[in-house]
Order: C-alpha cells, then structure tokens, then sequence
C-alpha cells in the first residue's frame, strides 16, 4: 500500500500549492498558540480554502478549549490531538480525530491503542519534556511493534534524507512532517518539500 504523507505546520498559500503539486495527502495547520508555526482560526479559514478536495486539512491542537476546537471545525477534515488529551475528550471532538502519543520511555503503545480505539490513527512523535511536539527530533524507530491494533503515523525528525528508510523498516501507514522540510520556522522550502514526497513515493514496499 501507498505510504500516505501528511506535511505539517503550513502558513502560507504558497506552501499549500507546492505541497498540493507535489502529492501530499494531507496539509496539517497548528492551531496552538505556542507554536511559531501558530495560526489563528481566521487565518485558518483563508488557508483552508486554498486546499481542493481529496486533500485533507488536519488542525493540530494542544490541550486545548474543546469551544476553540469547535470554532476552528467547519475548515477542517480532521482532528489531530498532539497534547495530553484523554480518551474522553477526544471522544467530543467535532470532526474525525488521530491522537499523537509521543515515545516516552515508559510508554505502552498496545495500551494505548485499545484506550484511543475510535482514533483513526496514532501518530508517533519523538518525547522531548516540556515540549508538546514539532522538536526535529527522531526516536528509535525500533520501538515500534510491527503489528498495532491502529494504523501508525510515523513523526519526529524526519527529512527527506532518512524519510526513505523510515518507510523501510517502520513501514507506517503514513509519515508527517514538518521542520524537516522548512527553510525557517514555519515557510517551506519547495525543493525540500517535493524532495520529502519523491523519496517516499520511491521507496519500494511504499
Ligand atoms: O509543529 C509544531 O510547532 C508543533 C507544535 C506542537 C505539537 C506538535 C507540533 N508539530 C508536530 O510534531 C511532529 C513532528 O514534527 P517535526 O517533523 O519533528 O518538526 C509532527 O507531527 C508535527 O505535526
């Protein structure tokens, strides 16, 4: 099967065109403002009506007002909860919803995914403490058991120089990125962005 890709923290529509161009699945927008990849929910809707169909919009959010999460709604296709959401409030979301686990150590990822079940998919991030996610930062990929009750999303550090590989050994159902196809925080750079889906696209089992 295809290996989706889902490209993060977009603020421009220039981004969102050259994303679209090159393939991606699935365009993520931060919605928590403690990113500096930050938008707020007008910005949302401007950016959002950029993306034509078939392409999913995902509004990333952190602990946040489920009122916030329901404003932001009518311009998203899905959820993603990248805080330390339960259950249950995930369960209230407005829209369809993937939960991100970062790998602590002490992590159970078949606990989590029979607690998550209604997820769509489980995203996997690098756990650096006190930050919530979007770090650069890799984790063992071997940590990942090659068979979970959830489809994975594979997360943190990736670029289109070890995206390859990852395809290979993790064989995810997707991967997302973000600071790994940046130029600065937050603007794209098209070469690293069309690099990033090529060398996914060309992965063999991908
Ligand atoms: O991108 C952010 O600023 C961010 C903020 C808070 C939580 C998650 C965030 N991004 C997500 O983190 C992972 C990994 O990002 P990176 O490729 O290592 O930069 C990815 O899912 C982003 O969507």
């Amino acid at each position: 099967m295809r290996t989706r890709i889902k490209i993060c923290g977009l603020t421009r529509e220039a981004d969102i065109d050259v994303a679209v161009a090159a393939g991606a699945d699935a365009l993520g927008f931060v919605l928590w403002p403690g990113s500096e990849r930050a938008i707020d929910p007008d910005r949302l809707a401007q950016l959002a009506a950029r993306v034509p169909a078939f392409v999913a919009r995902v509004g990333l959010f952190v602990d946040q007002d489920p009122e916030f999460v329901r404003r932001c709604a009518p311009y998203l296709d899905l959820i993603q909860f990248h805080g330390d959401e339960p259950p249950e409030a995930c369960r209230q979301a407005p829209r369809a919803w993937i939960k991100a686990l970062r790998m602590r150590e002490s992590i159970d990822l078949h606990a989590a995914a029979e607690a998550y079940r209604e997820a769509r998919a489980l995203l996997l991030d690098a756990y650096r403490p006190g930050v919530p996610g979007g770090t650069g930062e890799v984790f063992d990929w071997s940590r990942i058991p090659a068979s979970l009750a959830k489809p994975v999303i594979l997360a943190g550090g990736l670029t289109p120089d070890n995206v390859g590989e990852a395809v290979r050994r993790v064989r995810p159902f997707a991967v997302d990125v973000s600071g790994g196809v940046e130029a600065t925080r937050g603007i794209k750079d098209p070469a690293k962005l069309r690099a990033f889906i090529e060398h996914v696209n060309l992965t063999p089992e991908s």
